[in-house]
Parts: C-alpha cells; sequence; structure tokens
C-alpha cells in the first residue's frame, strides 16, 4: 500500500517548468504508429499512461524507447498486431486512439473498453459514429470490443457534442482513409491542434485543426519525423492557481500563455495577479481572494480538469462561489474529500456551491482521479497538521514527479509505502472516515 504524507500548512513560492502535456502526448504516440518510418518525440512526460501505452506498443509491434535526454523514439514499421489485450487497455482512457491509429492499415483492431478517471458516465458513442461514418462496423463483447472496416472512406462527421477524445481519433482514422473527411462542431482543445501539427510533419493534409471545422484529404503514407508535444497548460495552469491558494509567488516558464486564458482571466477576477513575460507566466496573491462563479466548458472555456485546483482556492474565498461543471456534471470526488478537511462545500444537479472561507485541517483522504490528487496535494499544502492521500496511483497516472515539484517550491510531501498496512486495512479506514 502507497500513500502520501503532506506536513502543512506551507507556502508553494518559486518558479517550475512544467512536462510535456499528457493529453497531447498520448494521442500523439497513438498517432506516431501512422507513420511508415520512425518517429522521435521530445516532450513525452514520464507518466504511469506512457508506461501502460508503452506496454500496448510492445505488444503490437511497436517499439517506444526513452534515451538519456528524455525523447521517445518510436519505430512503428514492424506493427504486426492490431489485437489489444483488454486489461491493459483498461488502464487507461485513450487506448481507443489505436483504433484510428491502426484501423486504415489492418482492417481491423481488437481492445478493451477505456478506463482513465471515473466520472460515472464517459460514452464513446461520437467515436463509434464517426468510425462508422467513415465505413466501420463494430462488434462488441463482454471485454472487449472489434472494430473492423475493409476500407475507410472519407466522410463529414457533425458530433453532437464536442469532444476531444472523438475529434482526435476521426482525425487519426481520415489521415490515410480514402478521400476527403469533415469534422464539424470539432473540439479546439490546444491538444487537437498539437496532433493535427505533428500528422502533418509527418505528412498528412489536415487544415482547420483548432477552429470547430476540420478538413484531412486522405494520404497514401506518413514519413517519419521528430516533433516536441506541448507543455501541459493543466498541471501550468494547478501550480498558477496555487498562488492564490498559499500566497506564495509562482512563476510557470515555457508555457504558452494563449492555451491558459480563461483560466488566468478567471484568476485575475478572483484577485490573483497575473504577469505575462513571452512564454513565462508569473501569478502571486493581489490583495483579497474573491468569490465568483465559474461553468466549465470544452476549450477555450474554462477546463473541466482545472475545476479541483480552483475549487480548494475557492474554499479560501471572501464569500460563496458557485462552480458549474458541464463537462462532466458528476466529477467531484474531491468535493467529499475537502469537505472531511474542513472545507464547506455542497454538491447538487452538477453545481458545487462552496462557502468561503474555510481553514482547513489535514486528514485521511482519498484520490480518485488525477486532478482530485492534484487537489488535495493542494489542500494537504495548506492545512494544518498532517494529509494522508491515498489513491496516489491516480496522480500518478497524469504527474511526472508531482511531489518533487510540490517540495521544490516549499511543500513538505513524503511517498510512503508498507506491507503491513493492506490496501484493504486502508480502504476499511476510508470508509469509516467517510
Ligand atoms: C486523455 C485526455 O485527453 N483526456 C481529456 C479529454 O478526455 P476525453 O477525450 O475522454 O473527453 P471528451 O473531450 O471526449 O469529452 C467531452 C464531453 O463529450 C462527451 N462525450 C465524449 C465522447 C463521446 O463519444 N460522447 C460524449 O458524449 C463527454 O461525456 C464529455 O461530456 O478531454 C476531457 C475534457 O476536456 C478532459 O477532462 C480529459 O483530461
Ligand atoms: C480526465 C483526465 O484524464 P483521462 O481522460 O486520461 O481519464 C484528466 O487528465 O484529468
Amino acid at each position: 500500500m502507497r500513500w502520501m504524507k503532506i506536513e502543512g500548512p506551507s507556502k508553494l513560492e518559486g518558479s517550475l517548468t512544467v512536462p510535456g502535456s499528457k493529453n497531447s502526448s498520448l494521442a500523439i504516440l497513438a498517432a506516431a504508429c501512422l507513420a511508415s518510418e520512425p518517429v522521435t518525440l521530445k516532450n513525452i512526460p514520464n507518466i504511469a499512461d506512457f508506461r501502460v501505452l508503452r506496454e500496448i506498443g510492445e505488444e503490437i509491434g511497436c517499439v517506444m524507447n526513452r534515451d538519456i535526454l528524455g525523447d521517445v523514439h518510436i519505430d512503428p514499421t514492424n506493427i504486426n498486431n492490431p489485437i489489444i489485450e483488454p486489461e491493459k487497455s483498461g488502464k487507461f482512457r485513450t487506448a481507443y486512439y489505436f483504433i484510428g491509429a491502426l484501423l486504415a492499415k489492418f482492417g481491423k483492431v481488437s481492445l478493451g473498453y477505456p478506463g482513465g478517471d471515473d466520472f460515472v458516465s464517459r460514452p464513446i458513442d461520437q467515436h463509434i459514429k464517426a468510425f462508422e461514418k467513415m465505413g466501420a462496423t463494430f462488434t462488441f463483447h463482454k471485454d472487449y470490443y472489434i472494430v473492423e472496416a475493409t476500407r475507410l472512406n472519407g466522410a463529414t462527421i457533425y458530433f453532437d457534442t464536442i469532444t476531444s477524445g472523438a475529434t482526435v481519433n476521426s482525425t487519426l482514422a481520415a489521415v490515410l482513409a480514402e478521400g476527403e473527411t469533415i469534422l464539424l462542431n470539432a473540439a479546439r482543445d490546444p491538444e487537437v491542434t498539437d496532433t493535427a501539427l505533428f500528422l502533418n510533419q509527418m505528412g498528412a493534409k489536415i487544415t482547420g485543426a483548432g477552429t470547430d471545422t476540420i478538413k484531412i484529404k486522405g494520404v497514401k503514407q506518413l514519413n517519419g519525423c521528430s516533433y516536441s508535444v506541448i507543455p501541459d497548460r493543466l498541471i501550468a495552469g494547478a501550480f498558477l492557481i496555487s498562488s492564490g491558494i498559499t500566497g506564495g509567488t509562482i512563476t510557470v516558464e515555457d508555457i504558452i500563455p494563449e492555451h491558459l486564458t480563461s483560466c488566468l482571466t478567471k484568476l485575475k477576477e478572483i484577485g490573483v495577479g497575473i504577469e505575462i513575460k513571452e512564454n513565462n507566466i508569473t501569478s502571486f496573491l493581489d490583495g483579497r481572494i474573491n468569490a465568483t462563479r465559474v461553468r466549465t466548458a470544452m476549450f477555450p472555456g474554462f477546463p473541466t480538469d482545472l475545476q479541483q485546483p480552483l475549487t480548494v482556492l475557492l474554499t479560501q474565498a471572501n464569500g460563496r462561489s458557485v462552480l458549474r461543471e458541464t463537462v462532466y456534471p458528476n466529477r467531484f470526488n474531491h468535493v467529499y474529500q475537502l469537505n472531511k478537511m474542513g472545507a464547506s462545500i455542497e454538491v447538487a444537479n452538477g453545481v458545487a456551491h462552496i462557502k468561503g472561507k474555510s481553514s482547513l485541517q489535514g486528514a485521511l483522504v482519498n484520490a480518485s482521479d488525477v486532478r482530485a490528487g492534484i487537489c488535495l496535494m493542494l489542500a494537504g499544502v495548506i492545512a494544518e497538521g498532517t494529509t494522508t492521500i491515498t489513491g496516489i496511483e491516480h496522480i500518478e497516472r497524469g504527474y511526472d514527479e508531482a511531489v518533487t515539484a510540490f517540495n521544490s517550491l516549499g511543500a513538505n510531501i513524503s511517498l510512503h509505502q508498507s506491507d503491513e498496512i493492506t490496501d484493504d486495512l486502508m480502504i476499511a479506514e476510508v470508509k469509516k472516515i467517510n
């Protein structure tokens, strides 16, 4: 059993460089399998999701090696097997990108149902609709499903909801499909654009990425290239929010400020000072923390993945804040844990009402997903006493060396492992406290 211990309170102060984007990396690593030549990727974070994806790579015959500089070299020239073990695909969300990446080459892909963070409902109907429009058929079994297409044809696909996952997956399938594909109501997330830029560098013909209409002209094959993944806007956002929480000044280096516009604008409204210098952003507490109203939305809206650190900040605001989660209306697992630490937050119908200002105390809490984990770390940093966080494997899915990063800014966090405390005992303890 592993857990994290945080001794608080402390102030986070200083500067840091964030790793490459998890969400871009997962898309781009799968996209690299489309190439007919080796590919080198820079800035791929060393997260748990990458390690599972690399295992899947091995299974299908695609070698992914990290060199001593951290670059990942991918050799897709010997891919020989489109059958992915269901257990592996279920360990993270985006194993389904292998459908887009392998279907054109093999005419068939078999994989398990998607894992990743559990927000009660994460349908894949828009992926299915897009692939079917391009000529694929799905057969669903208990633990796995098979997607088949004798040939993929370009199609015009209108997404009924804005989804980054289905936008990326359809783009992957379309680059080697016959004819033109038009994606309408496409996601505009920076990670979607990053994937399209990478594909274009390999010779794909994609226009409009970053807008809601993406056009893809199918090509016969893609070449190798070297590409650097964008910095992680979601990790950057969490640390910029942290300055409001702990009162320290934080500089995030080498980030793309336009990726964070909604977050930075909202932080200024709340009373967090923001200074942007080229690719560096500094945030600091600029007076009192104001309560606010916020709605999460797909890019360029306020990201659902920053809702959790923002919630910690709003527990310290003067007054009552209202936070509506429109992307995943059930994504509030962190709230119940924050309440155990002394926060006063009520959730009903996808809306959290956050009463400020609460003094937080250390407690035993459980991270049930990647962003909930970072939120609890931030709460633990300002809480009086000891905070113990279980479920740290969720944090490790998305954050490379989170503890080192926090401690370099002044936190007092340690990782623990004990054979004496079994998972069952800890879970029983967590349930008792709940
Ligand atoms: C690995 C990765 O990139 N994960 C991100 C990605 O997840 P993911 O790609 O799974 O999320 P989507 O952008 O697809 O989901 C956006 C919305 O569309 C809905 N939807 C999605 C697909 C579908 O077929 N049908 C459907 O209804 C979802 O339930 C959600 O309400 O975007 C989410 C929303 O920004 C982020 O929280 C995740 O960090
Ligand atoms: C929801 C997330 O991840 P995933 O889609 O990989 O589960 C996340 O990164 O916040």
